[in-house]
């Protein structure tokens, strides 16, 4: 059996389906959350109204007795206006599942009510959650369950979804339902009509009018509106996310996120573990290679990653209250006004923000972006917010180079914004995208954020992260220590100069000569970190282990290595070049053929290799007052580059534009 869980953005659908089934799909205070479809089981428990038969105890999860629940992304009708509706329709429409669990906001009912009765058109039996019951409750209004569910004819049981009440009876009344295998539907004329819209609303106000009791009249000021006047102001909107963003990354960055990870650094994984770890392999009498390998290739490799995770753990758990309380979708709204300017929506806001977490959701994010143009040039800029596996390049530089500066990361953050904005305005030009109006978002009303909620997100990145550093990272170390240790005719080698990683490294060495950077070890930790972001810091831990100490030391070995300038300069080339293979995946996925797939990663090469070779030229000459390595090579690059782009945009040809490729 087979049921599907549908109803507008933001409505509790995924809270609900978690509930149901024991996943942890992501969740959010934000309209257009869940952009595909995910499928799982019905918990056992929620199964008691279900005929089972003969079944013995019940052990089969296969077969008649199976419960699909599928979660869709929200929509306001079943003609769809975004590429994420247009999977709910097509689910509902054409997979025919045995019941349609309508999840509606009992606190827009009315908005809720178009989708529903389309709904029921499809003769599917509809069951509806009347979710959000305490929000409901606390503002006062009132609604005639059993009067509105005789009028529409089908149940309506209510619910809160993230405190899991009424999902027994829900869950009940839907598996009933799914046996009738018919459904009536609300009858008004007009039907199938161009009026068709305009008589179904006005239908279904009546119908609103009659079942809904308000406590005071829909015009009336509510809170959320007050505050709003402040914070989504045009005035003050900007200054306050500002300075929220802020406070939240020194909290969770240099303040008690950044202290607990340099512990971790420098004792943890820096020396006790090590330590500890060299007197039991001794005592062992391991073989001095394999020793070498478990302490400074995995040891030192993914401690030097893992010693961030409270710095993340903090700073997701931070980001999970803020989305919760519903200031995200306000952000959106602030950010409109500026994204407009640049070829971005102020939706585009959203995927930014997720892409804080991880490129990929990012990526993901920008289905809602209406605008094919915004949507390509968003899925292109996203990769520019630093993610959570870039946080701890930065952290390892800023703590090695800065040491107690408090600036680094606003810094760093600031510059992903000017990336934006120049990469955004220099898309708009290349490819003769032209401004749109303004978009529509609904606004959540705020809301106490839940601990429990920011908990379950921020225990669900940690083990992400864990995941990550004990899988893939852990076998990049391997393969890097390995690829250090030995020669091409596996040899143990003396000197690093000589082995695999060396001339591999060497390889693309020459390439990154106009950036001042010279050096195999360079191009090496940069090459792992187009594996995972995390690589670079644990590379450079392998490389630089035979020091004897933490490589997170401020003015330690990396600073042998590094000048400040050239960190910054190192620093940017990881942040804006092309992202993680997982990310380039995803962006090739979203943004619709390979030609803009290409001309993405071609852009953010340019992007990132451009800014980090004008970073080291330029600062090398005014801090330090002489010229950086490659000073010649780079302005050749420099002249190519600024050749092309001009170029591009002088250009007429303008079938460039997505609208070409659109019209095939
Ligand atoms: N107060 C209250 N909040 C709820 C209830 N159900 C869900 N929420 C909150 O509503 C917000 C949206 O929840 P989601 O489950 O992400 O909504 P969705 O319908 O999946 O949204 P999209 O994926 O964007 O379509 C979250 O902040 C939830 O915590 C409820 O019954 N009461
Ligand atoms: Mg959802």
């Amino acid at each position: 059996m087979k049921i599907a869980l549908a109803g507008n953005p933001n409505s509790g659908k995924t809270t609900l389906f978690n509930e149901i089934t024991g996943k942890t799909e992501y969740v959010g205070n934000w309209p257009g959350v869940t952009v595909e479809k995910k499928e799982a089981n019905l918990k056992r428990k929620f199964k008691v109204g279900m005929n089972l038969g003969n079944q013995k105890g019940g052990q089969s999860e296969s077969g008649k007795n199976r419960v699909r629940v599928v979660d869709l992304p929200g929509a306001y009708s079943i003609s769809p206006y975004t590429s994420e509706e247009s999977i709910t329709r097509d689910f509902v429409t054409g997979e025919s599942p045995d019941v349609i669990v309508n999840i509606i906001d009992a606190t827009s009912l009315e908005r809720s009510l178009f989708f529903t009765t389309q709904l029921m058109e499809l003769g599917i039996p509809v069951v509806i959650a009347l979710n959000k019951q305490d929000i409901l409750k606390k503002s006062g209004n009132a609604i005639d369950v059993k009067g509105l569910s005789k009028e529409l004819g089908c149940e309506i049981v209510e619910t809160v979804a993230n405190d899991s009440k009424g999902l027994d009876e829900l869950m009940g009344k839907a598996i009933d339902a799914a046996s009738k295998k018919t459904q009536s539907s609300l009858e008004f004329e007009g039907l199938g009509s161009p009026e068709e819209d305009k008589l179904r609303q006005q239908k279904i106000k009546q119908i609103t009018i009659k079942y809904l009791k308000r406590a005071k009249s829909p015009s009336e000021i509510t809170t959320s509106d007050k505050i709003d006047r402040v914070l989504a102001s045009s005035l003050w909107g900007l200054p306050i996310f500002g300075l929220i963003m802020w406070a939240i990354y020194s909290f969770s960055i240099n303040g008690l996120g950044g202290s607990l990870s340099d512990y971790l650094n420098e004792s943890l994984f820096g020396e006790t573990i090590p330590n500890a770890a060299n007197a039991f392999l001794e005592g062992l009498g391991v073989h001095p290679l394999l020793q070498s390998l478990i302490v400074d290739g995995a040891i030192a490799g993914v401690g030097a990653v893992i010693g961030f995770l409270p710095l993340i753990m903090l700073l997701f758990f931070c980001l999970a209250l803020l989305e919760d309380s519903g200031y995200m979708a306000r952000v959106a709204v602030i950010m409109d006004r500026y994204f407009k300017k640049i070829g971005l929506s102020g939706k585009s806001i959203i995927p930014m923000v997720v892409g804080s977490g991880c490129s990929i959701p990012g990526v993901m994010a920008a289905r809602t972006v209406e605008d094919e143009n915004e949507r390509k040039i968003t899925t292109m800029l996203t990769p520019f917010v630093p993610c959570g596996a870039k946080l701890p390049v930065i952290a390892l530089f800023a703590g090695v180079f800065f040491p107690g500066a408090t600036w680094v990361f606003p810094a760093i953050y600031v510059m992903a914004g000017v990336m934006i904005v120049l990469g955004g305005l220099l898309l708009k030009k290349i490819f003769k995208f032209e401004s749109k109006s303004s978009f529509i978002i609904e606004l959540p009303s705020y809301k106490a954020p839940s601990l429990k909620h920011a908990v379950k997100q921020m225990m669900n990145q940690a083990k992400a992260f864990i995941v990550k550093a004990s899988t893939i990272i852990l076998v990049m170390n391997t393969l890097v220590w390995f690829m250090q240790t030995y020669s091409w005719n596996i040899q143990v080698v003396e000197d690093p100069g000589a082995s695999i990683l060396a001339s591999v490294g060497g390889i693309i060495a020459p390439l990154l000569i106009p950036l001042g950077f010279v050096g195999w070890q360079m191009a090496a930790a940069a090459l792992t970190g187009f594996i995972a972001k995390e690589n670079v810091v644990a590379t450079l831990a392998i490389m630089l282990v035979a020091s004897e100490e933490a490589i997170s030391a401020p003015g330690g070995v990396l600073s042998e290595m590094f000048t400040p300038v050239m960190a910054i300069s190192f620093l940017m080339f990881n942040l804006f070049t092309p992202p993680c293979f997982a990310a380039l995946g995803a962006i090739k996925s979203e943004i619709g053929s390979n030609k803009w797939f290409g001309r993405a990663v071609l852009f953010q090469l340019a992007v990132g290799y451009t800014v980090a070779m004008v970073v080291n030229q330029l600062g090398t000459i005014i801090l330090y007052g002489e010229l950086a390595n490659g000073f010649v090579a780079s302005l050749v690059v420099l002249v190519i580059v600024v050749g092309v782009v001009t170029y591009l945009i002088k250009r007429k040809d303008k079938s460039v534009g997505v609208y070409a490729h659109a019209t095939k």
